[in-house]
């Protein structure tokens, strides 16, 4: 996905959305280290401010170490603190940064989207079909969230809005009938791209992930290269949660990259550094608003700035 998006938009949608953590971050940076002798004590304290925001333990700790290292009984302004941070941060989020590659060997390109109800999969699969469609690319949305008639009817909605074609059927129906119905059209269409909805049912989560596992055995009948892409979303307000979420889609799907919504909804938006320091699965997109502009591509040295309260 290439961005066009202008720069000083880009910067104040991030900045704002992160606003949470990284008033969370800087306050807590500040309140260690104004006037005051770097020891072991604001070490360690530096490393809870970090876990406290959700980075991970083991992060935090290499983190915290890193400020401290030949800097023990010397005076260090905030400011300066923030700096490292933010340079370690990038170092974790920089080979996870990754635009997502509709590569044009396979035709059409199957991206199959997955995540739990509510995390931003719609909002996801609005914004590719947006920005495919701009570059006159031909897409086919397949509506493999037959559980629920909405979810239908919201992606008929983006389907309409970017000139997208739309394959679903009544409620109820099979999801994995929906998928190959759909692959078997964009492919007689000579379509370019076919992105797939699922359901995100996490009360089942038996039933929803051997769901998945049949969309992605179906698919691979007609393509035995397919899905080209598995892309997980997953909703930044549910901190460590996402850790497992991630476990648990990766052990069906094969998860290939992650897209993180509702940055602007958590003080504790370090959790996107643990799960790059975790999984190291590439990072397509992060939210950090309500609208369709404000999922934007993850830049490693924009966020790791932006969350610790640092200017561009
Ligand atoms: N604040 C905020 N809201 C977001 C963000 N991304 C998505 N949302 C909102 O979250 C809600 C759920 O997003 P959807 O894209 O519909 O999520 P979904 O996973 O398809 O959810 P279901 O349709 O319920 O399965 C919508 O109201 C979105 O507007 C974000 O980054 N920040």
């Amino acid at each position: 996905m290439s961005d066009d998006t202008p720069r000083p938009g880009f910067w104040k949608r991030l900045t704002q959305g992160l606003t949470r953590t990284a008033s969370n971050l800087s306050t807590g940076i500040t309140d260690l280290f104004t006037k005051r002798k770097l020891d072991a004590t604001t070490i360690e304290d530096l490393e809870d401010v970090l876990i406290r925001a959700d980075l991970g333990v083991e992060t935090s700790a290499r983190i915290a170490e890193v400020v401290g290292k030949g800097r023990y009984d010397k005076e260090i302004e905030p400011e300066e603190v923030r700096g490292l941070v933010a340079a370690e941060i990038e170092k974790v989020l920089a080979p996870v940064a990754m635009p997502l590659v509709f590569e044009s060997y396979a035709k059409p390109f199957v991206l199959l989207m997955v995540g739990v109800n509510g995390s931003g999969k719609t909002t996801t699969i609005g914004k590719l079909a947006s920005v495919l469609r701009a570059q006159r690319k031909k897409v086919v949305l397949a509506a493999g969230d037959t559980f629920r008639a909405a979810a239908t009817e919201q992606l008929k909605v983006w389907a309409e809005r970017t000139g997208a074609a739309l394959v679903s059927r009544a409620p109820g129906a099979d999801a994995a009938g929906v998928a190959f119905d759909a692959l078997a059209q964009a492919k007689a269409d000579d379509a370019d791209v076919l992105i797939i909805d699922t359901a995100g049912r996490l009360q089942n989560r038996a039933e929803l992930m051997a769901e998945l596992e049949k969309i992605v055995r179906v698919v691979r009948k007609q393509d035995p290269t397919a899905p080209h892409a598995v892309v997980l979303t997953l909703d930044a307000t549910v901190g460590q949660n996402a850790l497992s979420q991630v476990e648990a889609f990766q052990r069906v799907a094969g998860v290939t990259g992650l897209v993180m919504t509702k940055l602007d909804g958590t003080a504790r938006g370090g959790i996107l550094v643990a799960l790059a320091a975790k999984f190291g699965l590439p990072v397509h997109l992060i939210g950090v608003g309500e609208g369709i502009d404000d999922l934007q591509p993850f830049a490693a040295r924009d966020f790791a700035r932006a969350v610790v309260g640092l200017d561009d």
